[in-house]
């Protein structure tokens, strides 16, 4: 599944328009999907609805047609000027009789629903005026807020805080990028043909559907040696700081995603955890002896990140580098060497590397994630909400995860577990994607039960539950089909 800029779907509506695709069926259905979304969640709770003078507007004029024929009471305040298809929308709404009262005049009481139909993808810069009055007045109204196709003024502000989202046709950028304003996401097929949504050129929402091929599968023969051993370096002793349970968090991590074997080189005094580990305990930064087929590194090494990481290049082995490993000098060397990497930054360690602030990183993941990867050749995991993975010019965006996830050393977990599948030998962006998608469910499955204050180590432990949601076709996309 692709996620689509604003520009891309208005090509699609374009191109089917060309190939003799009325506009007007595509309007149709968007407004009966996104009634049928209403009833679904609000039944017959009377309904008010906001519609601008573009397509958008047009769409909730649909909706509230099909709203009043299944017997919902329905007021609808829109804005003068409508022209082409949503004209024709007014006017099929008209001729039942229904009268449209000017926008200036929106007023709602209790028990009512608020249907945003204000603004889609035709917005071109921030709301101001009556419209962001409207808006800010929507978002104090505590009424539930059904927001057609996007929540009106995203990717801007003011927008629309929605209770639940109806995206039209495909996901949108803003859906992920501004996930928090949508609410619950719908996703409503509209008749747009198929082969216009197939864009490999844009980026991917990793999907179930998309990952479970790439689950390594487990013959009855198997044994720890056969299906991925992996080695972490990492861990800091010095001046009377030390971290230790970084290396720890990265192991479990590793075995929880299925590693066969996890050695693990940390330093002298070190905890020997997990039991199930082959310790290498080492004084400083040497690269011992191991025999695996991937490595993790950085996790806690501190101001001996960088040392490990150059130190373990000698192994020439796929290696994700995480935490104190992000140093300029350390990817410029395996970029010589030919090593190939999964780098797995926060915005903060990103905006290092990228000569940039967090906030920037943030701002714009998917080009951040692009220009990471392009600088260094390598896969990038760009950890976030929503975390996004880079190689070359393919991105793709992950859908799974939540804010429980923000708690010491769940990152970790999450270097040590793609680890474990680049050692059962998946190349790095598919090591990389599936293991976010993973770590992300792992924590949303712990959320659901939990709620916030979770351990990293139950994320780790979450982990083969995620898998088996997976491999049974049962992992959630958080997104509903209409
Ligand atoms: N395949 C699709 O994607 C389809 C799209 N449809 C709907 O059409 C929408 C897009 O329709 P439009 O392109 O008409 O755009 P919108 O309806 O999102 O908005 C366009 C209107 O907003 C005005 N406007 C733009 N920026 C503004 C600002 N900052 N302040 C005030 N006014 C501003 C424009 O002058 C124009 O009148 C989609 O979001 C979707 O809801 C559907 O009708 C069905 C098909
Ligand atoms: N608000 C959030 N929503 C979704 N995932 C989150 C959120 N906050 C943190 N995470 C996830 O938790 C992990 C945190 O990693 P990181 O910042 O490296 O922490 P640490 O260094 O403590 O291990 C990442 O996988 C990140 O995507
Ligand atoms: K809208």
């Amino acid at each position: 599944m692709r996620l689509f800029t604003p520009e891309a779907m208005r090509e699609a509506d374009r191109k089917a328009a060309e190939m003799g695709y009325p506009s007007l069926l595509l309007m149709e259905w968007a407004g009966m999907k996104a009634a049928r979304v209403y009833r679904e969640l609000f039944g017959h709770r009377p309904a008010v609805v906001l519609a601008g003078k573009g397509n958008n507007g047009g769409d909730g004029l649909v909706l509230a047609r099909h709203l009043l024929l299944e017997g919902v009471a329905v007021r609808v305040y829109a804005a003068e000027g409508q022209e082409g298809d949503a004209l024709l929308a007014r006017g099929a709404l008209e001729a039942h009789g229904l009268d449209l009262r000017p926008l200036e005049e929106a007023a709602w009481g209790p028990g009512e629903v608020l249907v945003d139909a204000l603004f889609g993808t035709g917005l071109r810069g921030p709301l101001e005026g009556l419209y962001a009055g409207l808006v800010d007045r929507v978002n104090a109204s505590g009424l539930p807020v059904l927001s057609l196709d996007l929540p009106s003024g995203l990717p801007f502000s003011p927008h629309v805080r929605a209770t639940a989202t109806v995206a039209f046709a495909a996901l949108k950028t803003p859906h992920l990028l501004v996930r928090e304003a949508c609410g619950r996401l719908f996703l409503a097929e509209i008749g747009l043909p198929r082969h216009l949504l197939e864009r490999e050129d844009l980026p991917e929402v990793a999907t179930p559907e998309a990952l479970l091929p790439l689950l390594p599968r487990r013959p009855l023969t198997a044994h720890k040696g056969s299906v991925g051993r992996v080695g972490v370096l990492g861990g800091f002793r010095g001046e009377g700081l030390r971290y230790a349970g970084a290396p720890v968090l990265a192991a479990l991590g590793a075995y929880r995603m299925g590693a066969g074997l996890v050695h693990l080189a940390v330093p002298e005094g070190t905890p020997l955890e997990p039991l199930e580990a082959v310790f290498h305990p080492v004084p400083g930064p040497t690269l011992p002896a191991m025999r695996v087929e991937a490595l993790a590194v950085g996790m806690g090494g501190g101001p001996w990140g960088r040392e490990w990481a150059l130190k373990a290049l000698e192994a020439q082995l796929p290696t994700v580098l995480d935490a104190d490993a992000l140093h300029p000098e350390v990817l410029e060397a395996y970029r010589r060497a030919g090593v190939r990497a999964v780098l797995t930054p926060h915005a903060g360690e990103a905006g290092r590397l990228l000569g940039k602030s967090p906030e920037e990183i943030a701002q714009d993941p998917l080009a951040s994630a692009r220009a990471l990867a392009e600088a260094t050749g390598q896969a990038v995991v760009l950890k976030g909400n929503p975390t996004v993975v880079a190689e070359g010019g393919r991105l793709s965006v992950n859908p799974t995860g939540n804010p429980a996830l923000a708690t010491g050393g769940t990152g970790d977990v999450l270097a040590g577990a793609i680890a474990a599948l680049l050692a059962a030998g998946l190349a790095p962006f598919e090591a990389a994607r599936l293991g976010v998608y993973l770590h992300g469910l792992a924590g949303d499955l712990l959320a659901e039960e939990k709620g916030v204050g979770l351990l990293a180590r139950e994320v780790a432990e979450a982990l083969p539950r995620a898998r088996e949601a997976l491999a049974r076709n049962q992992a959630p996309l958080s997104l509903t089909r209409m």
